[in-house]
């Protein structure tokens, strides 16, 4: 895998200290990507959120050798008059802050349309009027379903990568319909994603679109009950933890039969830190970040998760470590999912000689120690607590 070292870019020219506001810093991809930027280079982050939890370790205390190339501007990006003026003292916005958890696109999809598409409108405008480079986090699920998919069951074809591989610049983008409202994060995405596009074609913004396949390891989302509400429906890795810390049957929706790619969040990291210092080769580019040789059904997921449990935490697993729910019980009216997600690696690969070095099985392992180091103990202790009469 390419690497950038520490003075210069992958074509030999120095890298100057940067200054980055991040947006979204506060959330999972954002906690690991100042953790990179501090430890490993010698860039300035002005990290936006509404929440600083998942960053506090480089924020405090002020002996950090990093602590004057790291502020925290805690504020909402809907509504604060400071936005424009972090992004025009900066070289380069990045944009993470979204709600991106599927039990909300059909629930809240007002929230998720204005989150995805509204609130990113201002950082776009901002970008492009003071002439500052834009990285823009969108999904991989703007390319919705395969084209396979609408093969019938017994199709050879279906297992050609032609009508499976999502590709950049050619395949094309195939979401439910409008009811589904599943597909309003989507959507919303593809739409700011056009939009910047455009700014680019005719206002001249330099900018580069990620897509990030199902980036998973730890502080990803929360545990329900600890650190997140009790109710409260994380992405599947945090759902998945939270049944095997509590010893309960992992919940498998619509028998568990769609496929994902997983990708070690410190690998993906290493894309962005790629294209954060080579703007040369990554600005007007959409990448594809994932994993295409990490594919799983989700029933496969839970059935390693449940072995590289037992096996960092040293209990054995539940008799029944399954059960399947409908995703009208488990999501409710208007879920819909995406059937394979398998990343063409070939635009990354070519501009940043990026590929993905770890194997779910090793990422499971890592990713699951640190659930049970965080969690074991607060969930032992929640649930020996007496419930109040
Ligand atoms: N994690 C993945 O695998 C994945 C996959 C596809 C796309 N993405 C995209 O990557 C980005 C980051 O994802 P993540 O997994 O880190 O999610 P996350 O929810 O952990 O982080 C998002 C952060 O944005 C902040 N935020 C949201 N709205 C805000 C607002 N109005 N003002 C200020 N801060 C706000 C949240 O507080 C949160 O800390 C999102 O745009 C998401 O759509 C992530
Ligand atoms: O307890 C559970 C939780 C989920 N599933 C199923 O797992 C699949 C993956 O679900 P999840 O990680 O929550 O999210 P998706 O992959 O569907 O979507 C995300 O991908 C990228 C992103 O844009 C941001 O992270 C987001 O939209 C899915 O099939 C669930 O139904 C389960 O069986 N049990």
């Amino acid at each position: 895998m390419a690497t950038s070292s520490a003075n210069v870019d992958l074509d030999g020219n120095p890298i100057r200290p940067l200054t980055i506001c991040m947006i979204g810093a506060g959330g999972f991809i954002g906690s690991h990507l100042c953790e990179k930027l501090m430890v490993e280079t010698q860039h300035t982050v002005l990290a936006v959120d509404v929440y600083n939890d998942k960053i506090k370790h480089l924020l405090e205390p002020d002996s950090l050798p990093w602590a004057n190339r790291i502020q925290f501007h805690r504020l909402n990006i809907k509504n604060d008059s400071r936005l424009e003026g972090l992004i025009k003292c900066s070289d380069l916005t990045v944009n993470l802050a979204a709600i991106c958890t599927p039990a909300d696109y059909n629930t809240r999809p007002l929230d998720t349309i204005y989150s995805n598409f509204i609130d990113a409108l201002p950082v776009v405008k901002y970008c492009s009027e003071n002439n500052k480079r834009l990285i823009h986090f969108s999904t991989c699920e703007v390319y919705g379903k395969t084209i396979g998919s609408f093969l019938p069951q017994d199709s050879p074809l279906r297992q050609d990568p032609a009508y499976y591989i999502l590709k950049e610049d050619t395949s094309p983008c195939i979401f439910g319909s409008i009811e589904k409202q599943r597909w309003s994060y989507a959507c919303a995405k593809q739409l700011i994603e056009r939009l910047i596009y455009a700014e680019g074609a005719e206002n001249g913004l330099e900018f580069t679109i990620v897509r990030p396949f199902n980036w998973i390891g730890p502080r990803m989302d929360f545990i329900p009950g600890i650190d997140g509400p009790s109710e409260g429906v994380p992405r599947v890795l945090a759902c998945f933890s939270n049944n095997l810390l509590r010893r309960e049957p992992l919940k498998l929706v619509d028998g568990g039969e769609s496929q994902r790619t997983f990708v070690y969040i410190k690998d993906a990291i290493e894309a962005v830190h790629l294209m954060i210092e080579n703007p040369a080769r990554a600005n007007g580019h959409i990448f594809n970040v994932g994993n295409p040789n990490n594919e799983v059904t989700v029933r496969q997921l839970a059935e390693m998760m449940t072995k590289v449990y037992a096996k960092v935490s040293g209990e054995d697993s539940i008799e029944n470590p399954t059960i399947d729910v409908s995703s009208k019980e488990f999501y409710g009216e208007g879920y819909d999912d995406s059937d394979k997600r398998i990343p063409d690696m070939a635009i990354i690969n070519k501009q940043l000689g990026w590929d993905p070095k770890t194997s779910l099985w090793d990422l499971l392992e890592s990713t699951l120690t640190y659930q049970h180091r965080t969690y074991a103990e607060a969930i032992r202790q929640s649930i020996a607590k007496p419930v109040a009469s």
